[in-house]
């Protein structure tokens, strides 16, 4: 059977610039063009070109690649021409092979967002669309407000899209802007336009997440024949964001009846580097990836319950939806006190850590994950801190140096101008290769303001580890999550810390005490304990 083509259209650089807090640079939106362009998405909207000097550059410095580049602009404006509208001259000037302009399609927008009438918003479609065709461009209209505006006036709906497809538009994407509406009523209105006369390999369909079903919209829609889609990586975008490219290119390339009756421009191939695409996007943003993000997250093959990770071990589809390797993601068997020896032992695996079935040392591990949890630890996240425990109670863990003691001070006082500011300090004492070395180290940021006793006692304590200094250079902390919890008979702090490395890894470890420097220096200790195993240090 010959497939039919379905067409991705990335809004990231557009949709998802409009995300609360997120702001890309020209050398940002660079970087996930290139990201989007090797996964092989058909069209990227980069922006709007003069509605701010970064989408402008943007569009002066990205240069011919395969992807469609397409402007984003909204249609002329009413009481002057297309030829003299600033606004769409803007868009016109990026010079881009497509431009996709925004119009209204409900009545209601029509008279109180525009204050105009229907049929002057009908022409001011017909005419800019007709403008951008007359250029040699491929026109696109984004009808705003298309599913609520059906809704309520369907005629008139109907009429402003047909105005588009009338004046040559390549597109007619109808967009479910506030993110209301549910999958049957978007496949049945899809249904009806085709049926009005547009055909649905000119309908494209763009949807927001405000109800958690954009991607459940969109596939709704391809089901009842919209051959574009739009979305954005990771799901970024207004309010609760757009339809999730991350989620729905894997379940287009794989699932059915999507996968034998549809193709895309992007191969299985390519379809390994999602989750690695999804991640620069996050460390643009300097955000924790989401671990329970469908396909990409770090969760989305985790297999916790003890049950799970026992079949898993036998045929890892017992619990798996897709091999994780199909989009670039992996398994993993966290530890906790859900789990079983067959966790423990196919984590060990993972760990580099043979150990046979039945060997008296794994229920012992077990217990002691036990004892750990009841006391405040959480292992199912904090791995790395999971396999140092192992490691030790295998006789698996070198001493690559001891802390004898260490300190931490918070002074705040008036600086100069009479401003109250802090300055945290920390001294830690190490003895390493038989040396005792002291470091001391404050804890002020680029910008010059203080970032906490814990920062100034990992910066101490990473300060000079002698012969192990080189290994640990790269370590960077990204991410420090601090909580209450219940210790057995009174409340502790628990302390989880994200670090990373240049080599790309990422690893998560625990400190559980009363108090909040201990629990966090604990947490500390154990990131680079785990670093210095996995780069191969030795005593
Ligand atoms: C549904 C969507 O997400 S569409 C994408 C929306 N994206 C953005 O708004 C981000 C970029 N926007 C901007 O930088 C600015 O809004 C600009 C540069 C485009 C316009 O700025 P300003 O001229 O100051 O206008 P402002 O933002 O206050 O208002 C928008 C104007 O566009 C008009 N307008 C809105 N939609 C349309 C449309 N589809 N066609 C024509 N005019 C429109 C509004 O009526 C309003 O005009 P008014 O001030 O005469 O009432
Ligand atoms: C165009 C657009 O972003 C919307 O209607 O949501």
């Amino acid at each position: 059977m010959t497939k039919e083509r379905l067409y991705l259209y990335d809004t990231t650089l557009r949709d998802g610039q409009q995300t609360q807090g997120v702001q890309f640079s020209t050398s940002e939106k660079l970087k996930i063009t290139a990201v989007l362009d090797a996964l092989g998405v058909d069209y990227i909207e980069g922006g709007w070109p003069g509605a701010n000097p970064t989408d402008s550059e943007y569009f002066e410095q990205v240069g011919p690649m395969r992807p469609v580049l397409t402007a984003f602009g909204m249609t002329k404006r009413a009481g002057r021409s297309a030829e003299n509208d600033d606004v769409l001259a803007a868009v016109l000037n990026a010079n881009t092979p497509a431009v996709c302009l925004v119009g209204k399609s409900h009545s209601f927008h029509v008279s109180t967002a525009l204050g105009i009438t229907n049929d002057e918003n009908t022409e001011n479609i017909r005419v800019s669309v007709a403008h951008i065709v007359a250029q040699g461009r491929e026109a696109m209209l984004d009808a705003e407000h298309f599913f609520d505006g059906y809704a309520s006036d369907p005629a008139y709906a109907l009429e402003a899209v047909h105005a588009a497809h009338d004046a040559g538009a390549r597109w007619i994407v109808l967009c479910d802007t506030n993110g209301g509406s549910l999958p049957d009523d978007v496949g049945r209105v899809v249904a009806e336009v085709i049926a009005s006369g547009i055909p649905g390999d000119k309908l494209g369909i763009h949807t927001h997440n405000d109800t958690e079903h954009a991607v459940a919209n969109t596939l709704a829609a391809v089901l009842a024949g919209a051959r574009q889609v739009q979305g954005t990586l990771n799901g970024l975008g207004e309010r609760c964001g757009n339809a999730n490219l991350t989620t729905l290119i894997p379940t287009l390339l794989l699932k059915e009846p999507f996968a034998s009756r549809f193709e895309t421009g992007v191969t299985l191939e390519a379809l390994k580097g999602l989750k690695k695409a999804s991640r620069v996007l996050d460390d643009i943003l300097n955000r924790v990836p989401a671990k329970q993000a469908a396909y990409v997250g770090s969760s989305a093959f985790a297999h916790k319950a003890g049950l799970h990770a026992s079949a898993i071990a036998k045929d890892p589809t017992t619990y798996e939806h897709i091999d994780p390797a199909l989009v670039g993601n992996a398994r993993i068997v966290p530890m906790s006190n859900q789990a079983g020896q067959s966790n423990l032992r196919e984590r060990l695996m993972q760990a580099g850590l043979e150990v046979e079935r039945g060997d008296p040392r794994l229920p012992r591990i077990l217990d002691r994950i036990k004892e750990m949890e009841s006391q405040g630890y959480s292992y199912d996240t904090a791995q790395a801190s999971f396999e140092l425990l192992a490691r030790k109670e295998l006789g698996m863990l070198p001493e690559f140096f001891e802390v004898k003691r260490y300190r931490v001070t918070v002074e705040r006082r008036r600086n100069k101008r009479g401003k109250m500011v802090s300055l945290s300090e920390a001294v830690v004492v190490v003895k390493v290769a038989g040396e005792k070395v002291l470091n001391v180290s404050e804890s002020i940021g680029p910008d010059g303001s203080d970032r906490g006793p814990v920062n100034a006692l990992s910066r101490a304590l990473a300060k000079d580890l002698g012969p192990y200094q080189a290994i640990i250079d790269d370590l960077r902390l990204i991410d420090f999550k601090v909580r209450i919890t219940d210790g057995g008979t009174e409340a502790v702090t628990r302390v989880i810390i994200d670090s990373a490395d240049a080599q790309g890894r990422t690893w998560s470890t625990v400190g559980v005490s009363a108090n909040i420097v201990d629990a966090s220096f604990d947490a500390l200790l154990d990131a680079i304990n785990w670093k210095l195993i996995r780069d191969g240090a030795t005593v």
